[in-house]
């Protein structure tokens, strides 16, 4: 019933094409009755009758009512397409938008497959259940009744002794129903599983193929496979055991028509009319009994898919957007971190974490992998929120920005890169599509792209795989860095952007950001020494904590943990752009 009330609220909206339909529908019923009336008459008239005459008027007018009957059923069925289309239309939009909203914690907890499922084989049930269920179970049970009434407009008594089988019909009917609808359930819930191994396998094959896995995977799907199989096949054993028992009945109707009917016309308390009448309105009983076993499945689906439609919807974003500050044109990149904690369910990711750093100063955030780098960065953007503490920009909790103002004015170089499938000044101007050619060029003069964009056959209108494939891991660094540029952020964020790259390249590029980063505030998360050295602050940071700050001098002074890993990274170098990092670190010393 809830999954009914869900989606009258978006049919609603069509209610007048809606019920337009249901009314044709309803004449399409009403016209159903009129040809085993005109057989019947046939029958008495005609042939007990010997009105001849009456024949031709008889044939026609079942003619004319099957030529009628035809073109009105094939308008509404075109009425509850349209109205099926436009709610779809509707409920994906939502969904789509609702998608939008989600952060990062629902998408850190949801399957891909999943969310693949709801978007097209729920949606898919819903808009079945539109377009087709509901007309039909309209259809049907306007048939039913109108069937029975005209069985009792003829003979009472033969009416009721055929009606007195359907309250077992209807018993099995819905027995049917309640069995049948947990299995559905399990066959949707398998659905989504068998997706999401499918889509992890399509943007994993890479490592499939480079660890040999195939036959693993193959495996693996076979048996997401092998349990969508079962949980069918058991849905059809429902089916299996209820279905004879339905059909059986329907036929038992026939027997009880010929028997007591046939009785009534040899007692002359019916005539042979009549019973013609009663024969062709047969199938109007038991076509809607049987069509019952198909509808029930229909509508089981439907509530299955809906309420996993309607979950989605519902889910709501635990990074509110509620008080919204609108009023400042810039953010100036003030930042602050005050007892920050912060945890990814019970699991303590950061621990009183304290700095304050002033517009147009570089942080530089260092330490072991795992140490909480990236997440310490993302509380910044609000993409979770601190369990404890503020985190404030130009002095405000960042909760209390309007959440689009404060994103907007950032600009994240994330460490997993992703690049959509469009041209490469696409991908570069994603975060200000206004941009000219030649702002997109200059961004990627500064990320140090320009010189390997021009050498590409369709220079920046190469189209570049998902993920950017077709393109080296430093590549896809340095356009996602012109991407971020060329936002012109009050603050950015380099989340081991020049990881990729070469020592060569990671100076021009830091010696160009330089210049650009005068007035902007800028945290570089790297795990060289040689990518943060020239920062205000560097943050060293362990198990969710920062276990020394200063500037590199003061740093290395400390002989701590930050001189160890300098000496740890001088100490390894045996090549070329090695030596230049040496004396690149030795002459900032
Ligand atoms: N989305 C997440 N859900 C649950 N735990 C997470 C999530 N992201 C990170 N973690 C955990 O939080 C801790 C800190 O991760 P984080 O990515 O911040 O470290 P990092 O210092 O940036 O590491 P790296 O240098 O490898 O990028 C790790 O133990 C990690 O397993």
């Amino acid at each position: 019933m809830q999954s009914m009330r869900w989606v009258w609220g978006y049919i609603r909206n069509f209610r007048i094409r809606l019920f337009s339909g249901l009314f044709l529908a309803l004449v399409v019923s009403i016209l159903n009755m009129l040809n085993p009336y005109f057989a019947g008459k046939i029958v008495d008239k005609v042939i007990y009758g010997q009105e001849n005459e009456l024949l031709w008027i008889f044939l026609g007018s079942m003619i004319g009512i099957t030529v009628v009957k035809t073109v009105v059923r094939y308008n509404y069925q075109l009425m509850f397409e349209r109205v099926s289309q436009s709610v779809i239309f509707t409920i994906r939009e939502k969904l789509y938008d609702r998608l939008n909203q989600l952060d990062f914690r629902f998408f850190d907890q949801t399957k891909t497959g999943d969310i693949m499922a709801r978007m097209t084989g729920d949606l898919e049930a819903v808009r079945h259940f539109t377009a087709w269920t509901i007309y039909m179970i309209f259809e049907n049970l306007t048939i039913l009744l109108f069937a029975i009434g005209f069985m009792f407009y003829i003979h009472p008594p033969l009416a009721l002794a055929m009606l007195a089988i359907t309250p077992i019909i209807g018993f099995f009917a819905m027995r049917l129903s309640f069995t049948v609808k947990p299995t559905f359930s399990a066959i949707r819930g398998q659905f989504a599983r068998l997706n999401s191994v499918v889509q992890e396998n399509i943007s994993g094959n890479r490592v499939v193929k480079a660890f040999a896995k195939e036959g693993y995977e193959i495996e693996k799907f076979s048996k997401e496979n092998e349990a969508f199989k079962e949980k069918n096949l058991a849905s059809s054993r429902v089916w299996e055991k209820y279905l004879p028992i339905l059909d059986s009945l329907a036929g038992v109707l026939t027997v009880v028509m010929i028997v007591v009917g046939g009785y009534m016309v040899i007692n002359q308390s019916l005539t042979m009319g009549e019973l013609v009448t009663f024969n062709s309105l047969i199938w109007a009983l038991n076509n809607p009994m049987r069509m019952a076993g198909w509808l029930i499945n229909d509508v089981q689906r439907f509530v299955a898919s809906a309420e996993k439609v309607e979950e989605l919807l519902n889910t709501k974003p635990e990074i509110k957007n509620e008080t919204k500050r609108y009023n400042v044109k810039h953010l100036k990149g003030v930042v602050e971190f005050e007892q920050v904690s912060f945890s990814y369910g019970d699991e303590p990711v950061l621990n009183d974490i304290n700095f304050k750093i002033r517009q147009g100063q570089t942080v530089g955030i260092i330490g072991p992998t795992g140490a909480g780098k990236s997440t310490l960065v993302n509380l910044l953007s609000r993409f979770y929120d601190a369990s404890k503490g503020e985190v404030r920009v130009d002095g405000l909790n960042v909760r209390d920005w309007d959440i689009h103002k404060l994103r907007n004015s950032m600009a994240t170089v994330m460490q997993d890169i992703f690049l959509f499938s469009d041209t490469i000044e696409g991908n570069i101007a994603y975060g200000n599509p206004n941009a000219s050619f030649e702002a997109v060029q200059a961004a990627a003069k500064m990320a140090e792209a320009d010189g390997f964009i021009s050498k590409l056959p369709e220079g920046y209108d190469t189209i570049i795989g998902e993920r950017g494939v077709g393109l080296s891991g430093g590549q896809r660094q340095r356009i996602a860095l012109a991407r971020a540029i060329l936002k012109n952020p009050s603050i950015l964020i380099l989340d081991d952007t020049t990881s990729a790259l070469d020592m060569e390249t990671e100076l021009r590029i830091q010696k160009t950001l330089k210049s650009l980063l005068k007035e902007k505030t800028c945290f570089i998360i790297a795990h060289r020494i040689s990518s943060v050295k020239d920062a205000d602050l560097i943050l060293v940071m362990e198990n969710g904590t920062i276990i020394e700050r200063g500037n590199h001098k003061e740093l290395l002074a400390k002989k701590g943990s930050y001189y160890k890993v300098f000496n740890n990274q001088v100490g390894n170098f045996d090549g070329m752009h090695d030596l230049e990092e040496v004396n690149y670190l030795n002459g900032a010393q």
